[in-house]
This record gives C-alpha cells, sequence and structure tokens, in this order.
C-alpha cells in the first residue's frame, strides 16, 4: 500500500517510523511519503491561508495551494494498476472512522491524505476532486482537534495493522472489537499474563484450566458485561440473532 500525506507539520508524522508501522514501511508493506504544502506556495511568506469570506473566527486555506500540492502528488503516479488514489479528508463534519471503514482502507492500493489546520481548507477542494476522485471526509470521534494531523496517524496506524503480514497474529486482528463478526459492537474483556497471583490479585481460575470452550465462553460473558457497563449504545446495535441463550443471561 502507498500512503501520502500533503501537511503544513510534515515532522508531525514522525510517529509513523516506528513501531508497527515503521517495520511495515522496512518491509515494504507500506510505502509512505510525506509532502510540505508550502512548497506549493509562490510567495516568500510560503502563505497558505486567508480570512474567511463572510467573516468569522480563524483563517481558512487557500484551495490555490492545495490544488497545486494535490496534483502534483497525484502525477506522481502511485502503485502499478492502483490508478489514482483515494484521497481521506479528516475533519470535525466528517462521517465516523469506524473499523469497518477501516478495513476498507485497508484493501486500497494507495491512499492520499490532506490533514488541514486553522478552520479548514476551502470547501471548492473537495468539490473538485470528488469529480476526479473517491474522497471521503472523515471524523475520528466527537471532540475537536486543532488539526487533521492526529487524525491521520490513528488512520494510518489502525489502517496499517489490518494489511497481511503487519500483525503476526491474523486471528488477533480478526477477533478486534468492532471487527464485522461475533465480536462487532462488543468491547475487549479483561485481560491477564504472569504472575498467576499479583499483589494478592489472582487470575481467574477459568483462564488458568486449560478448557478452551468454557474460557471462550467465560470470554464472551466479560465482553457482554463490559460493553453493557462502558458502552449501553453498543448493546442497542447487537444483532438478536448473534445472542445464544447464554449471553441473553449475561
Ligand atoms: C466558529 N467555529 C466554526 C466551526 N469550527 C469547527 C472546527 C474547524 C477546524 C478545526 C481544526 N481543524 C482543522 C483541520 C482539522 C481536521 C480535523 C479536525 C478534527 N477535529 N476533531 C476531529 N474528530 C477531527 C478529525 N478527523 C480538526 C481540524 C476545529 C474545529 C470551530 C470554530
Amino acid at each position: 500500500m502507498r500512503i501520502d500525506i500533503i501537511s503544513i507539520f510534515p515532522e508531525y508524522f514522525t510517529p509513523l517510523e516506528v513501531s508497527l508501522v515503521g517495520k511495515a514501511r522496512e518491509r515494504g508493506i507500506l510505502d509512505i511519503r510525506l509532502h510540505q504544502l508550502r512548497d506549493w506556495t509562490h510567495d516568500v511568506h510560503k502563505t497558505v491561508d486567508d480570512t474567511p469570506y463572510g467573516g468569522g473566527p480563524g483563517m481558512v486555506m487557500k484551495p490555490e495551494v492545495w490544488g497545486e500540492a494535490i496534483d502534483a502528488v497525484i502525477a506522481q503516479g502511485g502503485p502499478e494498476g492502483a490508478g489514482l488514489p483515494r484521497m481521506i479528508v479528516p475533519t470535525p463534519s466528517g462521517r465516523p472512522f469506524t473499523q469497518r471503514v477501516a478495513l476498507e482502507y485497508a484493501r486500497e492500493p494507495w491512499l492520499l491524505f490532506t490533514p488541514a489546520r486553522y478552520e479548514g481548507i476551502d470547501a471548492r477542494v473537495v468539490d473538485e476532486y470528488r469529480s476526479r476522485l473517491r474522497v471521503d471526509e472523515v471524523s475520528i470521534g466527537d471532540y475537536v482537534l486543532a488539526g487533521g494531523e492526529a487524525a491521520v496517524l490513528v488512520i494510518v496506524e489502525t489502517v496499517a495493522r489490518l494489511l497481511p503480514g503487519v500483525i503476526g497474529n491474523a486471528q488477533s486482528v480478526a477477533d478486534d472489537s468492532f471487527a464485522p463478526g461475533p465480536m462487532e459492537n462488543l468491547l475487549e474483556g479483561p485481560v491477564y499474563t504472569k504472575p498467576p497471583v499479583w499483589r494478592g490479585h489472582p487470575v481467574p481460575e477459568i483462564l488458568l484450566s486449560g478448557h478452551h470452550a468454557r474460557i471462550a465462553r467465560w470470554r464472551r460473558d466479560q465482553a457482554l458485561r463490559r460493553t453493557f457497563e462502558m458502552r449501553p449504545d453498543l448493546i442497542a446495535r447487537l444483532d438478536p440473532e448473534s445472542l445464544d441463550e447464554r449471553d441473553r443471561e449475561v
């Protein structure tokens, strides 16, 4: 997978050089390229923003600069056969970014991220590229960031761990909370490791029993309880067909 990121803060993406994403890049699973938006300005101050039409607080990012930057990245061409990139625009007014959306993105050969700052990008940029590319305006949550870079970090890491070969244990990804399937809309229950007793706190006996069916049942009970306690909104989304008799007793 090829990922291009255009930003006025390319240094914000240093975390993509380490850990899971960094290793995926070293192994050639991910090709991430960073671009400094200001490289497409033409004034001495490298201006990327201006006052909003219609008044109001803050500044808006100029369409000309973004247009030249996006055109240049597209012109570089992507992976063989990839065609044009899917453009992802983080915004507080976007559609929710979910695990389901991440799974969709993980199947794409080429993603182009355009994280903005200030009050966002002139709306004509999205209008322009919707006529040429698939453009997704997405939000990572109902809170307000100062810009889109943190959202890109979240999205890239979420997508990277879904790519074949990135996570050693593919089953772990398949068992993810929120992944489509039996765990969709269920939170993970508690996890434990050695020692069997720590400061007087024992590991639940069932986990030491070696009885896999009972352990699986206990883990599902814990997931249902945790979901009920922490995210009752998700319980409402559970498909009643996916619940067995025992689930209904939890
Ligand atoms: C007067 N009012 C008029 C409405 N604005 C709304 C507003 C506009 C921009 C910004 C800052 N910002 C700039 C680019 C950018 C991208 C993503 C996100 C973002 N925030 N939260 C998420 N889940 C995000 C994601 N993904 C924030 C961004 C903050 C708030 C406030 C002032």
